[in-house]
Order: structure tokens, then sequence, then C-alpha cells
């Protein structure tokens, strides 16, 4: 006997208003992945409190004391599913070349075919959420929409507190809207009476981007970012491909106001490889009396041309994931405050009176906890008790700096671009570049230490152009090029493009401590970059761009020594040499594509270390 499996309708269950083509897509979906029921969310607070307790049901959640952090959640994850994946992430453009050498390629109709045969099934005994999704401010002219179907509840809070999802993103889908189908599974079928797992996922993992046609499919992770699509996959992946078509930048930036002494607003953007400090420094706390700074975003920006021809950013988030540990009251106050209630904190410690806890959040750890694990942990363990990779999900509107501004649908105008990276080594504390041009080729080479935010080994030193190694959705080369040319249509405009700079808050000292105490203290960095914009600041030459003059950077009180500062500000040409060998090796795997613009700054700069490295010998 053959039992055909009853289709799920989709139709059925879809709001009134829904556009039909959404409805059929949805359908598709059905059923290809025979999930039990399909259910499109809303949006509403009920929504998510129904989302939640379910989780806690399955033991995927536990909840918080609410005495102590009021509808508050930790959830475990399985211990093989705790950071993106880069490996098993894919750009499947028509052409190869087009992904470029940086990123996995395959085939898009052969890839279709591999996920087809994937998900075929795979939502069976499951719910299949249906959650229509705005990136930036509803009816923003910025904003984009999507779709994305997922069989995780998780993912569905997850994304309630990331973006601005439910009715009022569906209703602005119309038959003409451009709109991203987003596919997520976590692989997990349940076959009749088949217990559930506290957080199904699958071995095999695939995280897919088709660029032209505008789609993702994700399978096997539940892990924020290989499930959330609208975060990584789309606000980065396919709006890079998107905003290159369309004259626009999609980045791996956060965003903030700052406001000086004087009361003259500055809007900053800065790109920092993942877990090497965006969000702290979208929530610095200035330690400079007088100086006030408000948060936008922390993560993702878009940055578009106004009517001016001026650049202009959105966060297209509603919210932060971010990393917990190293998130504390003496690092980030002001994320520690966001986080009072309305949370849900993945794979860190739980406390014996049923709150959080992880390494850095106080200096002195509780005597006993429960590790991420749902382990029995002790201070003497010899472990750490969160995940280094744990995060934690909150709304931006409950961050007590976030800025009057930050949901401005026409943007904010950017005076600032700063890229940095993780370096122990040889990269000044600042640099400011002489040019548009010269800032793209600060930008694209860009190196950094591996971190714990993905696979691989901590503390490798890579290359991490713009910050966007692991998110640019096509060539690295033609996304440098297509920087230029941004920058080149602002000028062309009439208009002043931001200034571009490079920090590195990492540099330690030869027994392994941070030269510059950062955090609070980067405003001090941060004075000196508006001060070079408003002209009351000093910088001097350098091969690797203006550095800040003697005394041109306020230390009152930062606690730096002398021979730090020195240390800080230290450009050895002949390591820098070394490290400009690297970079033309780098820039050679990109073949012909590297814009002419690249290869002139690479020249001048290897120029201009020769002729320091030639002078400092005559000198001695
Ligand atoms: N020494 C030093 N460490 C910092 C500074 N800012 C951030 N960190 C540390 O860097 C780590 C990551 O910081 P985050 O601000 O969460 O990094 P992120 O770039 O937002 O990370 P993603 O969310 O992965 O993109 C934490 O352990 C911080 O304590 C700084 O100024 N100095
Ligand atoms: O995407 C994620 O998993 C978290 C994140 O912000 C990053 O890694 O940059
Ligand atoms: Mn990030």
């Amino acid at each position: 006997m053959t039992v055909t499996p009853q289709r799920t309708s989709a139709a059925l269950s879809a709001p009134p208003k829904a556009d039909a083509k959404v409805i059929a897509w949805v359908q598709e979906m059905a059923d290809l992945t025979r999930p039990n029921r399909v259910v499109w969310c809303d949006g509403s607070e009920a929504e998510l409190h129904g989302l939640m307790n379910k989780l806690v049901g399955t033991g995927t959640a536990i909840k918080l004391d609410p005495k102590k952090r009021p509808d508050s959640y930790l959830v475990r994850s399985d211990p093989s599913d705790v950071a993106r994946v880069e490996s098993r992430t894919f750009i499947c453009s028509e052409r190869e070349e087009d992904a470029g050498p940086t990123n996995n390629w395959a085939e898009p109709a052969r890839m279709r075919r591999t996920l087809t045969d994937l998900f075929r099934g795979s939502m069976e005994g499951r719910t299949m959420y249906v959650v229509p999704f705005s990136m930036g401010p509803v009816g923003s002219p910025m904003a984009r929409l999507g779709v994305q179907v997922t069989d995780s509840p998780y993912v569905v809070a997850s994304m309630r507190t990331m973006t601005r999802m439910g009715d009022a993103a569906l209703a602005q889908i119309g038959p003409d809207t451009a709109w991203v189908p987003a596919a997520h599974t976590v692989g997990a079928p349940l076959a009749r009476g088949q217990a559930d797992v506290a957080w199904p996922c699958n071995e095999t993992k695939y995280i897919c981007h088709f660029p032209e046609d505008r789609e993702i499919w994700s399978y096997g992770s539940a892990y924020g970012g290989n499930a959330i699509l609208p975060k990584k996959a789309f606000a980065l992946r396919i709006a890079s491909v998107q905003a290159r078509d369309e004259g626009w930048l999609a980045e791996h930036m956060l965003l903030l106001k700052v406001t000086n002494p004087r009361g003259r607003v500055f809007h900053v953007a800065a790109a920092f490889p993942s877990a090497c400090g965006k969000t702290n420094f979208a929530m610095l706390a200035p330690t400079l009396p007088d100086w006030k700074v408000e948060t936008i975003g922390d993560d993702i920006a878009w940055i578009a041309p106004g009517p001016d021809g001026r650049l202009r950013a959105i966060n297209p988030e509603a919210g932060f994931f971010g990393v917990a540990p190293g998130t504390g009251l003496s690092t980030n106050r002001t994320a520690v405050e966001t986080m009072w209630g309305n949370t849900v904190f993945t794979n860190v410690a739980l406390t014996d009176d049923g709150d959080v806890w992880w390494e850095g959040l106080t200096d002195e750890a509780p005597a006993h906890l429960t590790d991420w694990t749902g382990a029995s942990w002790t201070p003497d363990s010899g472990r750490k008790a969160a995940h280094p990779n744990a995060r934690f999900t909150v709304a931006a509107a409950q961050c007590p700096t976030i800025s009057d501004d930050w949901e401005d649908p026409a943007g904010v105008v950017l005076d600032a671009i700063i890229f940095g990276g993780r370096r122990a080594t040889n990269v000044p504390l600042v640099a400011q570049s002489r040019s548009w041009e010269h800032g793209v080729f600060m930008g694209a080479t860009v190196s950094s230490e591996q971190t714990a935010a993905a696979e691989g080994t901590v503390g490798e030193l890579r290359r991490d152009p713009f910050a966007m190694l692991p998110f640019c959705g096509y060539h690295m080369a033609d996304y440098w090029q297509h920087w230029l040319d941004v920058g080149k249509a602002v000028t062309d405009a009439g208009a002043t493009p931001p200034a571009i700079f490079q920090v590195n808050w990492f540099r330690k000292d030869a027994d392994g401590r941070f030269l510059w105490p950062g955090f609070g203290e980067n405003i001090r960095v941060l004075d000196w970059i508006l001060g070079r914009l408003e002209g009351r600041a000093d910088g001097v030459d350098s091969p690797v761009g203006i550095l800040p003059a003697p005394w041109a950077i306020n230390l009152d009180g930062a606690g730096v020594t002398p021979d730090q500062w020195a240390e800080l500000l230290r450009v050895d040409p002949r390591s820098h040499l070394v490290e400009s060998d690297d970079a033309a090796r780098y820039l050679e795997t990109f073949g012909a594509k590297v814009p002419e613009a690249i290869r002139r700054e690479l020249h001048t700069l290897r120029d201009r270390l020769r002729g320091k490295l030639a002078n400092g010998s005559l000198a001695a």
C-alpha cells in the first residue's frame, strides 16, 4: 500500500492579505518539506510567548528567574552547532568567477538538486513557520523585504528580536514587490511517535545563496549566523549583490552617533571582523568628559547616496546578536544594562539561583555554575563555563544608549568610516587614509587574528577585507571596484565622501598584554578622528597613513606610559615591507580583477616604506 502524504495547505492558514506569489512559494516549500502544519507568524507578543513556552516544553529553553531577569531564557545548542560554518557556506552564482576566490562556489542547478533532495520531507513531524520580515524600518525607502520559512521555533523567536517581522512586513509585499525567499530547516524530521531532542540539527550543513535569483537555502543548523537568514545571509551576502547592482553598499559595520563637547554631531560607521569589538564600540561609554556616544547599530549597515549625494546609512536590523564572553560591567556596561530582561541567551552558563553568567561578566566567577553543556562547573574545573561564541539576543530598543535617529527611514549622513582588525603586532592604534582610494586599499588589506565566531583555528592570522571575507556575496575584487565607484559617484555629485580611518585596539607588548586600554577609552581615538574632520587635530604623515602627532591624542588619565604610546604608534618599515609582500601575494590571488587604484596604492606604500628604510639607514 502506498500512503500519499497529506498535503499541508499553506493557503488555508495564510492571512487574508498575503500576496499570491508568497502563498505559492510557501505552498511549494510545504509540499517539499511536508510539515504537520503551517503557521504564518504575525509578530505579536502573544505569539512570542507561545514560542518561548513551546521551547521550554521541549527542553530547548530554560526560563530564568523572572525576579532576576524577566521574560528571559537560556538556550543550550547541540555542542556541534555553535558558530557559523564557513566551509559549508556557498555562493551559487551562475558563473564561478562571480563568486571569486574567497567564496565556496557551487553550480546552482546542481546545488538546487542537492538541496531539494535534502529538504524533501525534512519538516515531517514539525511545524513550518512562515516569517515575513523587513530589513530596515518598515516602509523606509532603504528597507528590503523577505520571507523565511523555518521549522525552528528558536529561529522564529530570534527573528522577532532581530528583524521587523510578521503582519507589518507581509503588508509591504504586493504583486510587484521584490522580496527574498529564504528557506531554512534544521534537517531533523520526526517519525510518528519519535521523541524530539532539545536542539535538533543535522551533521550535514549547507548555507546556500543564489545571488542572481536573490534566494537563500539553509540546511542542518539552528545557530544564529547560519539560520537567522535575514542577518548574514540576506543583509550581507544577498544585499551586497543587490547593492552592487543598484549603487549602494551593504556592510558588516556598526553605526554610531557622536556628540562632541561643543555640541557638534557626527555619524560614524566601523567595520571590524566578527568578535573584534563592533558591539563594544557601538555602545562605547566615553571616559572623556562631555562626550556623548549613542548607538544606531552594532553589526550591519546599509549605506546609500542620499538626494544631496552624501552617503547615508541605516541599521537594517532591529536587535543585537552579541558575543557574551568579555561583555561585562567593566567593559560594556551598556550591553549588560540592555539585557535586563526580554533576552535569549545561547550557550552561556546558568547560576544556581536561575540567572546567567559568562567569562568577563563579573571579575570573579560564582563558586558553582551549570556550564553551557549542562554539566556542573566550579572555577577550578579547568574549562570555560560559557562557550567562547555564546550569544545574547535582545531588542535594540532596549539599549539605554540607543540614538533617537536609529530608525530614521532616510538614514543618517556618514562623516567617517573606520576599518579595524585584531592585530597583536605591527598595525598602529589609528591611521587616517590620504584619500578615498587609499581608504579602500586600507579596507581591502585588513588582516585579523581568527576568533571563535566561526569554526577554524583561533588566533591564526587571515586577511579579512572590509570585515566582509565570510559575507561578500560576489567577487571580492569587484567589490573593491564597487567601493571605488561609490566614492567617485559621491564626488561627482559634488559631495564629500566620508573620511576613512584604520584602527587596532589589540596591539600587545612583549609580555602579551594589551598596550591600549580600549573600550570606553577608545573615545580618545574618536576624538582625534573627528578632530581631523574639523581641522583641529594634528597628524603626521607616515607610509601607512596619517598618524596622530605627538600630544594630538589626549592621554590624560588613560594610564598609558610614554613607552607604550610610542609602541602603539610605531610603524616599523622593515616589518611593514614584509606585510606588504604578503599583501601583494594576497592581491595576486584575485588576478586581473584587482582595481588599478588598489595596485597603485600598494606600489605607493612600498615606495614609501623603502624610502623610509633608506633614510633610516642613512641616519644611523
Ligand atoms: N582589548 C580590547 N578588547 C575588546 C575591545 N572591544 C571589544 N573587545 C573584546 O572583543 C570581543 C568581541 O567584541 P564584540 O564587541 O562582541 O565583537 P563584534 O565585532 O560585535 O562581534 P560579532 O557579533 O561576532 O560581529 C569581546 O571579548 C570584547 O571584550 C577593546 O577596545 N579592547
Ligand atoms: O553571524 C554570526 O554568527 C554572528 C555575527 O555577528 C558574526 O559572526 O559576525
Ligand atoms: Mn557580526
